[in-house]
């Protein structure tokens, strides 16, 4: 490049890298045999978490049809799954009270699933109901007895028999279910988690019926060896085809360790547009990692999601307008700040 100084060769090599890859949706280089190569998978199905856990932890109720539009925006995507809301007390999270409103306002596309967390048989006939129409749940347990009590005010053994009921009705209405391990690296009250013990809850899960165990790591403490760790653990109890990963980022961990998960054959991650999140039972933890991060690294490997960055970016601008914060993602900030987006 010469005498072309080098804050512009970043800015020239940045403008390229847009140009290149970033806009489009399917990955641009290397091409997707380099990725079978690798011996990673050609194919990621990312689980947008955003409304439900990006939104759950907002101090503010996000008016409704903010979060209607949110979601329809999110389905024009090519995001294969949105998990809507939660079919929780709205005393103890009043920020999806309207879960209701929600399910019936928005538009369904045809290839999306839109998830809704259920808690119990309560939260799951009121999911499925005529008012909302859920067409699948999920459960969510955890690897930590005080984690449980805190966030569903029960222990692990309860909240299994809960879930067993759900899964039995859920089964006879043929609606797929999906469960969730958190404190799956790390839990805020009880510290280090041991593998065995994610194992045993998330095969207890599976074993119930529920088609995919989504392993979260709740306060984002985990790294690559804690992740490599718990996955083997794991993985000899339950097919890898059925693991997902649900990293949030407060130690900057996330993309290192869903990198990790991918590498050891994990094709399923959960991501929330713009790194919103928290969870209101686990102080201190920040947002999921960003899913335009996860799209930008995934593209950049090779591997397909059929997500398009561009316009989850540009939704991602949608909700922090509409919540007036700051994204977290790194991709969307770097962006605006070379005024690529508007
Ligand atoms: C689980 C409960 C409901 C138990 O709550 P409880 O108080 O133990 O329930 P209860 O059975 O004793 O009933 C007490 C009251 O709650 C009502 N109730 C009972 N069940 C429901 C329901 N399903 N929907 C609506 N209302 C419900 C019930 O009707 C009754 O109402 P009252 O007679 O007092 O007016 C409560 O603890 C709760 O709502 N917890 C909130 C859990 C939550 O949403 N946490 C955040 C999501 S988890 C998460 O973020 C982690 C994750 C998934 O992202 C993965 C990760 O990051 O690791």
């Amino acid at each position: 490049m010469g005498t072309v100084p080098s804050a512009l060769k970043h800015c020239l090599s940045y403008q390229h890298l847009l140009k290149e890859q970033l806009w489009i949706g399917e990955p641009a280089a290397p091409p997707p045999a380099e990725s079978q190569a690798s011996g990673l998978p050609e194919y990621i199905k990312i689980v947008e978490v955003g409304p439900r856990d990006g939104l759950q932890n907002e101090k503010v109720i996000v008016p409704t049809d903010i979060k209607i539009e949110l979601i329809n925006r999110l389905s024009k995507t090519g995001l294969p799954a949105i998990e809507v809301t939660s079919f929780v007390s709205s005393k103890w999270v009043p920020q999806m009270a309207d879960h209701k409103e929600v399910m019936r306002g928005i538009e369904r596309h045809p290839g999306v699933q839109y998830p809704v967390l259920t808690p119990n048989l309560q939260g799951f006939h009121s999911a499925v109901s005529i008012a909302a129409g859920a067409t699948e749940v999920s459960v969510f347990g955890a690897a930590s007895e005080s984690f449980s009590k805190m966030n569903i005010n029960c222990s692990i053994e309860e909240s299994i028999e809960k879930f067993e009921e759900i899964a039995k009705s859920a089964r006879n209405m043929d609606i797929p279910v999906r469960g969730y391990v958190s404190c799956a690296l790390g839990c805020p009250y009880e510290g280090n988690i041991i593998p065995a013990k994610v194992a045993e809850v998330s095969k207890r899960l599976y074993s119930m019926g529920c088609y995919e165990i989504s392993l979260g790591d709740t306060i984002g403490v985990g790294t690559p060896g804690s992740m490599k760790r718990m996955l083997e653990a794991v993985m000899k109890e339950i097919p890898l085809s059925a693991l997902a990963v649900h990293c949030h980022d407060t130690y900057g961990q996330a993309l290192a360790n869903i990198l990790t998960a991918i590498q050891m054959g994990v094709a399923v991650v959960d991501s929330s547009v713009a790194g919103l999140g928290g969870c209101p039972y686990a102080k201190g933890a920040t947002g999921n990692v960003a899913t335009e991060d996860v799209i930008y690294m995934l593209n950049g490997l090779g591997i397909n999601t059929g997500v398009n960055l561009y316009t989850v970016m540009e939704t991602g601008n949608f909700i922090c307008t509409a919540l007036n914060k700051k994204t977290n993602s790194k991709v969307a900030q770097a962006s605006f700040n070379t005024g690529t987006i508007h």
